[in-house]
C-alpha cells in the first residue's frame, strides 16, 4: 500500500496521471468509477485531460454501487450522478457505463448479473474509490464480509446521516437499502486508488492504512491487496502514525514509476 499525502489538486492530478496513462496504454480499459465527493477534483481533470486530447472512446465504466428504489432518472442515482460528473463530460460512448440495476424487481439476480458484467468485461484495471467517515468502502458498512460479493446491503444511520445533504438534508429521505460490490468483488480490481480529504476521513484512513484488517473497518481490507494507492491530504492525514515514512518513500520514488 502506497499512501501519499498532499494538497486535494495535486492528488487529483496524480490519482488522473495514472488513468491516462492506462488509457494511453490500453484504450479500451475498464475503469471502476466511484461517485460521492472524493473523486471530484480527479473527474474535473480528467475532463481537462480530454479536452487536451485523451480519448475515453472505447474505455468502459463500472460503478461501485447504486442506491435501491429511486425512481428511474432520480438525479441522485449514482447513475445521474456519474452522468453528470464525468460521463457526459468526455466521450466515454452512450452506456459504456453501468451499475448495479437498483431499480430491479428481482435485487438478488440483479447482483449476480452486475458479477457476470464484470466478469465478462475482463475485470476492472483500476478502481477509483472514496470512503466514508465509518470506515465504508462503496456500500460495505461495516460489519461486512470481507469476501463478499455484489448485494443488497442495509446503509447505517451514519451514512445516512452523511449521504442527507444530496437529498434536501432530510437522513429520512436517503433510501434504507443499495447494492454494492462486495469487498472481494472490489479486491478483484487490479490497480485501486483511494482518495480521501478533509478531517472528517482521518480516522477512516488511520484505520484502512494502519489498523487491524477487520469487518468493524470495511476499508482495512484493502491491505491485502497488492496495488493499492491512498491519496490523502494532511487533514485526511492527520491520524496516521507512520506519516514520516510515507512522505520520505513518497519523496525518494523515481518520477517515472508513477502510482
Ligand atoms: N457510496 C459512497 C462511497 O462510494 C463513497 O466513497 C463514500 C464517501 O463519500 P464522499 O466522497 O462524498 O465523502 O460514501 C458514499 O456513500
Amino acid at each position: 500500500m502506497e499512501v501519499v499525502i498532499d494538497a486535494p489538486g495535486r492528488l487529483a492530478v496524480l490519482a488522473a496521471d495514472a488513468v491516462a496513462s492506462l488509457v494511453r496504454r490500453r484504450p479500451d480499459a475498464v475503469l471502476g468509477l466511484a461517485t460521492g465527493s472524493s473523486p471530484l477534483a480527479l473527474y474535473d481533470e480528467l475532463v481537462a485531460r480530454h479536452r487536451a486530447g485523451l480519448s475515453f472512446a472505447q474505455v468502459r465504466g463500472f460503478l461501485l454501487d447504486e442506491y435501491v428504489g429511486l425512481p428511474p432518472g432520480h438525479p441522485e442515482s449514482y447513475r445521474a450522478v456519474i452522468d453528470r460528473q464525468l460521463t457526459s463530460r468526455v466521450d466515454l460512448a452512450p452506456d459504456a457505463v453501468q451499475g448495479p440495476d437498483g431499480g430491479a424487481a428481482d435485487l438478488p439476480a440483479a447482483c449476480a448479473a452486475y458479477e457476470a458484467a464484470l466478469r465478462a468485461a475482463g475485470g476492472v484495471d483500476l478502481q477509483v474509490l472514496g470512503v466514508g467517515t465509518d470506515g465504508h468502502l462503496a456500500f460495505n458498512e461495516p460489519g461486512s464480509s470481507l469476501a463478499s460479493r455484489t448485494r443488497v446491503k442495509t446503509l447505517t444511520a451514519q451514512t445516512r446521516r452523511d449521504n442527507a445533504r444530496f437529498f434536501g438534508d432530510d437522513p429520512e429521505a436517503v433510501p434504507r437499502h443499495v447494492l454494492t460490490q462486495g469487498l472481494g468483488t472490489i479486491l478483484e480490481a487490479r490497480h485501486l486508488v483511494l482518495v480521501a480529504t478533509g478531517r472528517a476521513k482521518a480516522e477512516a484512513v488511520h484505520q484502512l492504512v494502519e489498523g487491524p484488517v477487520s469487518a468493524l473497518w470495511p476499508a482495512s481490507v484493502l491491505q491485502l491487496h497488492p496495488h493499492v494507492s491512498v491519496l490523502v491530504d494532511e487533514a485526511a492525514a492527520s491520524r496516521l502514525q507512520l506519516a514520516g515514512y510515507y512522505r520520505e518513500a513518497w519523496a525518494g520514488k523515481p518520477g517515472w514509476q508513477g502510482l
